[in-house]
């Protein structure tokens, strides 16, 4: 496709409410989510032309609906678009969605509206990689570099990072692309797995599990924590005993507890060689992370965060305060990958390492996309980085990830890999 001289509309907008009843087997458990259905908002924005792109961004079941409502306020502003239009400036278009001069009330930037602009936004990446036959990554990893910054909104950052210096950061991280690329499509990214430690599960399926993704090759793992000390003690001897010291551990609390609660309660785990807490606290308290990194820190012990954090400016902050080691990016929240890719150029200026989140429903599918953009054409590096790998609704998915030997595979195929399969949407669509 030619972006300049493409001239096809977009004709039509759906969206559907789409849940999987995880909840049954306790699988997406933790501490404040105590019972999740992996669910979604999903997007279709068709072209005259017949081709789709998908997108969606993640819910834990009640209230999808209120995403849905969301993603139909927003949809005047996309039907009827020439979509090179959009592509030609889209960072100016992500601008016109959130900054909407009536719709900005209900969030802005945060919220239930700002997941409807992510579910919105990767449905358009999902199109462009269509377009162009390219999976995202590699759409991402062969844009010029002034043009990848074209689709970023730089306001509110520049006290951090300008657009010059994003591309500057661009150019230099194209040195050596094609080796890294090369390098990646035969052996993948690594992953780490939570799927063995959701906190409805029982010893034994925690015991089971650690076995199953040990034996595929599984060298770091994520436990739930943060309801009650005993058991945390219990199920982390049981998970050490398991998987032996020399792999890596770490914790999730999903914003639990109270800031010194939180350097209390880590302390009482440290002797278990934890790598991080993540989201010890409220997503929102960027200094309370701080005081928790600052604590924990003689322990060896980091601080994540990042899968509720709601937008750009409040990422910049946690860098800014160092308040966080391990930057969680999540496909599916902020305003979807133009927003995501100023949290990357900022973590790439400030030396900050991103692992992102994908404990959902389609986010594995797409943060691959973007760690492998990192990794090829930003950080150039995979050091003390890996990808969050969640063993949920990969098979409702027409290209779902693939992981082997516990690393994730380069897609191949065109576009965000957000394609649900109809039978899925027949069989899981949410109709009141
Ligand atoms: C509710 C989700 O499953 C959440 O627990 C995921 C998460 O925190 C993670 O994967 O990390
Ligand atoms: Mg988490």
């Amino acid at each position: 496709m030619s972006l300049t001289t493409e001239n096809i509309k977009i004709i039509s907008f759906d969206v559907k409410d789409i849940r999987f009843p995880t909840s049954l087997e306790a699988h997406g458990s933790d501490a404040m989510h105590t019972d999740p259905d992996y669910s979604c908002a999903y997007v279709t924005i068709k072209l005259k032309t017949g081709l789709e792109g998908h997108g969606l961004t993640f819910t834990c079941g009640r209230g999808t609906e209120i995403v849905v409502a969301a993603c139909k306020s927003l949809s005047d502003l996309i039907v009827g678009q020439v979509v090179s239009d959009i592509y030609k400036d889209f960072g100016g278009f992500w601008r016109s969605l959130t900054s909407e001069s009536q719709l900005r009330w209900v969030g802005p930037e945060k919220g239930v509206i700002h997941l409807a602009t992510a579910a919105i936004i990767n449905a358009l990446w999902d199109l462009w990689g269509k377009l162009l036959n390219k999976p995202v990554w590699q759409l991402l990893a062969d844009l010029e570099p002034e043009q990848l910054v074209s689709t970023i909104d730089f306001r509110y950052l520049s006290n951090v990072i300008t657009k010059e210096e994003a591309v500057e950061l661009l150019r230099r991280g194209r040195v050596g692309k094609e080796e890294r690329m090369n390098q990646l499509l035969a052996l993948g990214y690594p992953a780490y797995t939570t799927q063995a430690g959701w906190l409805g599960y029982s010893d034994e399926t925690i015991y089971d599990l650690a076995n199953k993704y040990m034996e595929q090759g599984f060298n770091a793992f994520k436990v739930k924590v943060g309801k009650n000390l005993f058991q945390d003690i219990k199920r982390l001897e049981l998970i050490r005993n398991t998987i032996g010291w020399d792999r890596i551990l770490m914790v999730d609390a999903n914003q639990i507890w109270e800031v010194q609660e939180a350097i209390d309660w880590m302390k009482q785990l440290s002797h278990f060689k934890i790598l991080w807490i993540e989201e010890p606290t409220s997503p929102d308290d960027v200094l309370g992370h701080a005081e928790i990194a600052k604590a924990l820190k003689p322990l060896g012990i980091g601080v994540a965060t990042g899968e509720m954090c709601c937008n750009r400016v409040l990422f910049k902050q946690f860098l800014q305060a160092n308040a966080l080691e391990y930057c969680q990016i999540d496909s599916a929240r902020i305003g979807g990958v133009n927003e995501i890719l100023s949290v990357y150029l900022m973590c790439k200026k400030l030396g900050v390492k991103v692992c992102p989140h994908a404990g959902g429903v389609g986010l594995c599918e797409m943060v691959q996309h973007l760690q492998m953009w990192d990794y090829v054409a930003l950080s150039g590096t995979m050091d003390g980085r890996f990808i969050e790998y969640v063993d949920q609704q990969h098979d409702q998915f027409v290209n779902p990830t693939i992981v082997e030997n516990a690393c994730y595979m380069a897609p191949r195929t065109p576009g965000y890999s957000t394609t649900l399969k109809p039978e899925a949407i027949s069989a899981y669509e949410n109709i009141p």
